[in-house]
């Protein structure tokens, strides 16, 4: 089976139930990554686990170092990656604590190193983005939610801020006319730097709190803490799954 990673985000720092048994601190030509790559025998199998905003969680959204990270999965032979993502909720389904696979994704950062083909002495590339998850791993995460008994949302485009703020009900509004059901702040470059690599790539969007505007009131941080409580107990139940199929 190809080596699979599971990037971590907000609320899933670390990954219960890893029993490490290697932890690489890699510098790579684009950096440092995030954190020191874990490898380990999750539920029987092989993982590799990297914290994205660090352990303690200590990086915002736009200086995480997305090039070094998947630089490293790629060093490590991670063929596979799945992501782990916190977004707010904005279209009717993507209320708190439930969970999206998303089948595709528009990008609102700035500013961020998004490409490993910039280099003078690297050729120009134009890698297919058409489908920026990978169809496999996102039919394994759907099939592994129901084998667990977890509703998901089996589609959704998810929307990638810059942050570190939350959005404006402006920005939301413009969001959900542009086709956005849920937002978050990581989903790019990752998922683009994955596709340069090669790495497979699906994510899970964990919804923590509705978007700006979507409810009365302000966001605020211990509405989010208390729904990714539950939303990432729900993530790792579709993980163990996956892994064991
Ligand atoms: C208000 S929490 C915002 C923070 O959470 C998400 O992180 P991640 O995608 O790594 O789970 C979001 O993208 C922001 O970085
Ligand atoms: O409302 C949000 N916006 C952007 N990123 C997020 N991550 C969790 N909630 C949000």
């Amino acid at each position: 089976m190809s080596k699979l990673a599971i990037i971590g985000g907000t609320g899933l720092m670390q990954l219960e139930g890893l029993k490490i048994v290697k932890r690489d601190a890699l510098t790579t030509p684009y950096g440092q990554p995030s954190a020191e790559f874990l490898t380990g025998d999750f539920h029987g199998h092989e993982v590799v686990f990297l914290a994205r905003h660090g352990n303690p969680h200590a990086i915002p959204p736009h200086k995480i170092n997305y090039r070094a990270n998947l630089f490293g999965l790629q060093q490590l032979g991670v063929e596979r990656i799945i992501a782990v993502a916190a977004v707010g909720g904005i279209t009717r389904e993507m209320e708190p604590a439930h969970i999206a696979i998303p089948d595709q994704i528009i990008d609102y950062t700035y500013g961020r190193h998004h490409t490993f083909f910039e280099g003078e002495n690297d050729p120009v590339t134009h890698v297919d983005f058409t489908y920026p998850y990978t169809q496999k791993l996102r039919t394994g995460l759907i099939t592994a939610a129901a084998k667990a008994d977890i509703r998901v949302s089996p589609l959704g485009t998810y929307g990638c801020t810059q942050g570190p703020r939350l959005e404006s009900t402006a920005e939301i509004r413009r969001m959900e006319r542009d086709g956005c059901d849920v937002v978050g702040m990581t989903g790019m470059p990752e998922a683009a730097l994955a596709r340069e690599v090669g790495i497979d790539y699906a994510a899970m969007a964990v919804v923590a709190n509705w978007a700006a505007g979507k409810t009365e009131g302000e966001i605020t941080m211990v509405e989010i803490e208390m729904h990714l409580h539950k939303g990432m107990a729900n993530a790792a139940e579709i993980l163990k799954a996956f892994i064991a199929a």
